[in-house]
């Protein structure tokens, strides 16, 4: 249904980094045709001039919304991650903006599990190597070092919604399954999990990584914890690439401490396809390396896109903001009619409710209905009111934009 809010052309959409068109005809069907797209991300000039008249902006994972580009954007309402992953964008510069920024949490994560084990079956049986060889006209037709899955161990690092999955595959391929994680979880199958992430290094013959980036995972995966490995294990990681110090594993394979790796995240990786990449792997055949693709597939990409767009436009639309990362959650219906619809983004800090509630009795108005949720730092608030023209509405969201603590108010319908 498109919702008749105010001025929806008003509303630029800056989508960057590809996202699947799905996002654009979600977009258009809710009514929102102004949209800026490009294929690739933007280097830092390039996105300054582009965000700084957006409504909106969509992003993957390459495109970093720091504080410095939060702010070149002083019409921004709202974020949209395009992908798991929100450690691109500055969460809490976001947040003091009144900007919810919201993701994708499950539409890509059958497509990393696939991948990785697909790859664990491949390193576990030297394929890279061979194929590598092969390539070369080297004909070698050898068992050495040549394991099947069934009865491996494999250690899951981070049992979220991708280690889990992960889990459940490699148990059906009769791997024993460890995992190690921050939180208590319940084991799915037979997957135990272990006290410590010592402990599950040193019991597993596959370890795979499925964290996010942030100050406990950063360089997780170093020097120290290679050498609690067994011998000749072997590592994987889609998850970011700060997880794993680089450096470290290009020793541990130079030794053979280390009997292979994938590697589909790097510490840095290039801003588009058009740049060159290169790291210290690239020298061994028995590294898989991937351009973080561990979550582009037709399948996620079109999921992803509509899901996003989807919280994208009900935000604009109704003021929904569930399931946004960084933001207070209040979820709530379009009224049918009759009602005037505006949401005050604040500081939470005391008085700010009582102002608004003055300001709509000063004036004679009803609220038919109210929504708050708050978090630490801020409030938001939703508020209908009994159906008042467009002039009035205006005079009063000048009016609510003055309230102290104010950051953001707008009016939706
Ligand atoms: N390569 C890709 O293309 C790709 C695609 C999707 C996601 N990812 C990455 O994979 C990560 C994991 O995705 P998910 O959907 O499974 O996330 P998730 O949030 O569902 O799971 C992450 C798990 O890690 C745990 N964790 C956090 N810090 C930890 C720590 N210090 N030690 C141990 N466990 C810790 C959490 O408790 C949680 O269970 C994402 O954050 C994203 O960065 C990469
Ligand atoms: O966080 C994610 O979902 C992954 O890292 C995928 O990112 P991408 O959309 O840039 O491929």
């Amino acid at each position: 249904m498109v919702v008749q809010t105010l001025n929806k052309d008003e509303n630029k959409f800056l989508l960057l980094e590809g996202v699947h068109p799905s996002a654009i005809e979600i977009l258009k069907a809710s009514g929102y045709s102004n949209i800026e797209y490009y294929k690739g991300a933007l280097d830092e000039q390039a996105l300054k001039e582009a965000i700084k008249d957006a409504r909106f902006v969509g992003v993957r994972s390459r495109t970093q919304l720091t504080e410095e580009i939060i702010n070149c954007a002083p019409k921004l309402a709202g974020i949209g991650c395009f992908c798991i992953g929100t450690n691109q964008v500055n969460l809490q510069a976001a947040s003091r903006r009144g900007i919810p920024v919201f993701n994708a949490p499950f539409s890509n994560t059958r497509s990393v599990a696939e991948l990785v084990l697909a790859e664990m079956i491949l390193l576990l049986r030297r394929v890279p190597e061979a194929n590598a060889q092969a390539h070369l006209g080297k004909w070698n037709k050898i068992a050495i070092g040549s394991h099947e899955a069934r009865g491996k161990r494999l250690g899951i690092i981070g049992y979220g919604h991708i280690g889990s999955q992960l889990s459940v595959l490699a148990e059906s391929l009769g791997m024993k399954v460890f995992f190690y994680d921050i939180e208590t979880k319940l084991p799915l199958g037979n997957a135990k999990q272990m006290p410590s992430l010592a402990a599950l290094l040193a019991e597993s013959d596959v370890i795979s990584l499925h964290v996010p980036e942030n100050p406990t995972t950063i360089k997780m995966i170093g020097e120290k914890e290679f050498n609690m490995m067994k011998p000749r294990s072997i590592l994987v990681n889609a998850s970011r690439g700060k997880v794993v110090d680089i450096d470290a594993l290009a020793n541990a394979l130079a030794s053979k401490h280390i009997g292979g790796a994938a590697i589909d995240v790097f510490p840095s990786e290039p801003a588009s396809n058009s740049e060159p990449f290169s790291s210290p792997l690239c020298q061994f055949d028995n590294v898989i390396i991937t351009p973080h693709i561990g979550g582009s597939t037709i399948e996620a990409q079109e999921n992803i896109g509509i899901e996003v767009a989807t919280k994208l436009a009900k935000y604009s639309d109704s003021g929904s903001t569930l399931s946004a990362v960084n933001f207070p959650e209040v979820s709530l219906p379009i009224p049918s009619k009759g009602v005037s619809r505006f949401i005050n983004i604040h500081k939470n800090q005391p008085g700010v409710l009582t102002a608004i509630n003055t300001l709509f009795a000063n004036r004679g108005l009803n609220i038919a209905g109210q929504y708050l949720q708050t978090s630490p730092e801020v409030g938001y608030v939703v508020i209908d009111i009994d159906s008042v023209d467009f002039t009035r509405a205006e005079d009063i969201l000048t009016e609510l934009k003055q309230v102290t603590g104010t950051i953001k108010a707008r009016l939706l319908f």
